[in-house]
């Protein structure tokens, strides 16, 4: 069974502004508890009917820096649309010599080092406190099933663009690129790879119960290789446009197949993240204020709409 519903939301990153083979169908633009999305989401949908939520992370003609992206208005837009999952798109450093500049990733991990300086949860600054699981940053389902799509179209298109999956994503402020010496520590930790965007929107999507994979786009070597130039962003820039367009490519080809996945009412394909903030959210108290349930009830209705009936339970 298949949903008429926009079940699946796009962020472009850097360079990625639009997707092709869509039909454009209309922009909307929810105001949220959090404020407005970066831009106005396209809805447009694909040949075969089936309708997706575009947003481009960093506003139309990219004028919000990582650090002030609105995360948090972006996925509770998203979520409002009725967005249950999001391929996420990002323009990353490779630390690693095999990743070369031009290679695709999916991650499956993250190292935080962003500054504390971006709203990083929808409970902040609320009389409700939650603890979402983040053991497993990137929604696994997900990105296995991401892992076989992206990877035949990307051998079917024959430009010699590789997929690396399992790697580890750092996540760092900016919006300066790292010094030659963090990028070198990067490496000793584990890092495989490097963006400013990845968080908090991983941790808010998970909050949202909305399942969230990274499609990393691999432009430079950042600046760890000792006789190579430090990463510039012309550096980024002549990459980036190859990049966009494979990206393009790749999402006309998976996403139908993405929303016949998650539409199949009852198999519990790629919907991992449903029901996951019942044992995160500390049980009610009675300092809960009714306010601050109304705006938790926009991204999760099912926990916080209703002042009885949706509440919390852990036994
Ligand atoms: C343009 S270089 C740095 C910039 O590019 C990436 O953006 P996005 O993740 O939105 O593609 C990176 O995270 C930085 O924000
Ligand atoms: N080297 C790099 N560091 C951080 N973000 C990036 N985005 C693209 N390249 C990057």
């Amino acid at each position: 069974m298949t949903s008429d519903k926009v079940l699946i939301g796009v962020i472009g990153g850097s360079g990625l502004y639009h997707l092709d083979n869509l039909t454009f169908v209309k922009h909307v633009n929810p105001e949220t508890p959090w404020g407005f999305p970066s831009a106005p989401i396209t809805i447009a949908s694909l040949p075969s009917g089936t309708q997706v939520a575009f947003l481009a992370r960093h506003g139309t003609g990219h004028t919000f820096s990582p650090s002030s992206v609105p995360a948090r208005a972006n996925i509770a837009a998203l979520k409002s649309l009725g967005v249950r999952a999001i391929v996420a798109f990002s323009a990353v450093g490779s630390l690693r010599e095999e990743i070369s500049p031009g290679s695709f990733a999916l991650p499956t991990q993250i190292i935080d080092r962003t500054k504390g300086v971006r709203p990083a949860s929808f409970f902040e600054g609320t009389t409700v406190v939650a603890h979402a699981a983040f053991g497993d940053p990137f929604s696994m389902g997900l990105v296995r099933w991401l892992e076989e799509r992206v990877r035949k179209v990307l051998e079917e298109e024959g430009r010699g663009v590789r997929l690396f999956t399992d790697k580890c994503i750092v996540c760092m402020e900016g919006p300066q690129f790292s010094t030659r010496a963090e990028s070198v520590m990067y490496r000793q930790w584990g890092g495989d790879l490097i963006n400013m965007s990845v968080l908090p929107e991983a941790k808010l999507a998970r909050e949202a119960e909305i399942s969230y994979a990274l499609v990393a786009t691999a432009t430079d070597y950042d600046s760890w290789r000792p006789h190579s130039e430090a990463v510039t962003a012309a550096e980024v820039f002549k990459t980036l446009k190859d990049n966009a367009d494979t990206s393009r490519h790749v999402a006309a080809r998976i996403l139908d197949d993405l929303h016949a996945a998650i539409s199949v009412e009852g198999q519990g394909l790629l919907l991992e993240e449903v029901g996951s903030m019942k044992f995160s959210i500390m049980p009610r108290s009675e300092k809960q204020s009714p306010e601050d349930r109304k705006k938790l009830a926009f991204i999760l209705p099912e926990y916080f709409a209703g002042d009885e009936g949706a509440d919390v339970s852990h036994a």
